[in-house]
């Protein structure tokens, strides 16, 4: 069985799986002494790992180191490219580009070949486009929810407040009304922006993963919920390179 792992800023998703089916998937975090969280039987079972990273390159060796240690198995990191089976890179220096990004556009290039907006809604939000030729068109990269929480609680001297995930988007009459609104209201407005973006580039699907992406769409984003995105671009990545 294959190791799979997407190693975000935040959290870590895997998933333990042979060319067709996935046997087991979990959570776990960089933090933790065992960061995947798996159990003794599921990691006998492991032959490989890949991995899928964004976080710095210091943790990124020590998840290597631990994981190594840990599955006794051979670690591969794999990297954003210029172009996979149609899919190209509109980054001129593609090495830039987080990892998550270009797998989670190779996992919607897999089952979508209309066009589409993949949006990822984790510790920063990233929202690209694709056309139908496969033409990767560019994207945005803006802060998430969390981290622009975080930035009113640091930075602003007179902020309090309770953060919730409410999706009420009316004017607030209280600072905490006013933050969480605000947040949802400027969730909101991105929304609009997307859905016009992808009429104008005729992009007929928009594709969202990530730790908030439900919350997108219950704020009235028409989007279809993959949360494995990232893991199933590079299930298919190292299953074609295994293959030669
Ligand atoms: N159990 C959870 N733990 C942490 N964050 C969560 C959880 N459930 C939902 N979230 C939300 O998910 C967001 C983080 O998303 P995700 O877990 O996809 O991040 P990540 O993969 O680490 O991020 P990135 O790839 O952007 O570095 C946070 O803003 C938070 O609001
Ligand atoms: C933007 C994030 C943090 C989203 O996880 C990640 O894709 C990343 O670190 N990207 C590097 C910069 C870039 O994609 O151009
Ligand atoms: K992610």
């Amino acid at each position: 069985m294959n190791l799979f792992i997407d190693a975000g800023n935040t959290r870590l998703k895997w998933c333990l799986a042979n060319q067709d089916e996935v046997l087991a998937s979990g959570t776990g975090s960089l933090e933790d002494e065992n960061p995947l969280g798996m159990s003794g039987e599921l990691i006998g079972k492991v032959v490989s790992v890949a991995i899928s990273t964004v976080a710095s390159e210091e943790r990124r060796t020590h998840l290597a180191g631990s994981v190594e240690k840990l599955c006794q198995a051979p670690v591969r990191f794999y990297w954003s490219e210029q172009s996979r089976n149609g899919l190209m890179n509109a980054y001129q220096d593609v090495s830039r580009m987080g990892a998550d990004r270009w797998h989670g556009m190779y996992g919607a290039w897999l089952d979508h070949r209309q066009g589409f907006a993949v949006l990822d809604a984790g510790s920063a939000v990233t929202v690209d486009y694709v056309d139908r030729h496969g033409q990767h068109l560019g994207g945005y990269i803006l802060p998430g929810l969390q981290m622009m929480l975080r930035s009113l609680r640091t930075d602003a001297a007179r902020i309090w407040f309770d953060p919730d995930q409410g999706l009420a988007t009316d004017p607030g009459k209280s600072t905490g009304e006013c933050v969480n609104h605000g947040l949802a209201w400027l969730s909101a407005a991105m929304i609009e922006r997307v859905i016009a973006d992808a009429r104008k580039l005729s992009l007929s699907e928009i594709l969202v993963t990530g730790g908030d992406a439900d919350r997108l769409i219950g704020l009235g984003l028409p989007g279809i919920s993959c949360p494995d995105l990232v893991l199933s671009g590079l299930r298919a990545i190292h299953a074609e390179e295994a293959s030669g």
